[in-house]
């Protein structure tokens, strides 16, 4: 198996010149980004910057939208969102073997986001905080190259969306997908992510490497440095926030 640093050095996703309109209106304008195989990468931005339609045009999910540009990414790709999307028909663990087999699997994934024992759930018996663990399952059974993530605790209370950045990272460095989460979330993006793009008028305005260790609290003096450069790359200032 490559080590991390080795995995680092392959590139993952790769966007060139990426243009994305609607209505004649360009969001995204000639985006250019590389992210290394295994790399977390958060993405921050307005309300209406474009995280999503980035998320989809790199998850192919957007074949109806205007745009131009290259675009590479790996074949196994799993998306989650803000909701959990699990089918209410079927009972968990189907939902999480959904066009997939290997039940063994599936039981070991619901175990590592600690659902074990609610196979058999329906959706509807599970908390918000639940449905998300069982959707990350479902993202993991398939064994991800790329994890994209859209606001996917954005729905969560604060305390259940701790536990979850516990778990996502304990995750991730399980299984070393390369992952690009979209989050409104100042804080959330620096507790998790190694690397912070801050979407501004259709381009990368800000590309900031977190060099801290994990696990990382939100009350590490050495974060606010980051935390300020972020706020500020977002027209924000730490009164407003
Ligand atoms: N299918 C669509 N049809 C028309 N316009 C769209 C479509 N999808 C997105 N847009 C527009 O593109 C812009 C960017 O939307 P997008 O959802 O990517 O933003 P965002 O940064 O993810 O926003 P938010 O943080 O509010 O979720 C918005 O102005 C939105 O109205």
């Amino acid at each position: 198996m490559a080590t991390h640093t080795e995995q680092l050095t392959r590139v993952a996703v790769q966007l060139r010149g990426l243009t994305r309109s609607f209505g004649g209106r360009t969001v995204l304008d000639g985006i250019d980004l590389d992210i290394p195989a295994g790399q977390f990468v958060a993405l921050l931005g307005h309300s209406g910057s474009g995280k999503s339609t980035l998320l989809r045009a790199v998850a192919g999910l957007d074949h109806e939208v205007v745009g131009s540009g290259r675009l590479t990414a790996p074949e196994r790709v799993s998306v989650v969102f803000q909701d959990s999307r699990l089918l209410p028909w079927r009972r968990v663990l189907d939902n999480v073997l959904l066009g997939t087999d290997g039940e063994d699997r599936g039981r070991e994934a619901l175990a590592e986001v600690g659902l074990e024992g609610r196979e058999r759930a329906w959706p509807n018996e599970l908390s918000g905080g639940e449905a998300q663990r069982a959707a990350l399952a479902r993202s993991l059974v398939r064994e991800p190259e790329l994890l994209l993530a859209d606001e996917p605790f954005g729905a969560l209370d604060a305390l259940t969306r701790i536990k979850m950045h516990v778990l996502l990272r304990e995750l991730w460095k399980r299984h070393q997908p390369s992952v690009l989460l979209v989050t409104h979330d100042v804080d959330e993006a620096i507790v998790l992510a190694d690397r912070v793009l801050v979407l501004e008028e259709g381009r990368i305005g800000l590309d900031l490497t977190i060099d801290r260790p994990h696990p990382r609290s939100y009350r590490d003096p050495l974060l606010g440095e980051y935390r300020e450069r972020l706020l500020a790359a977002l027209g924000v200032t730490e009164d407003h926030a």
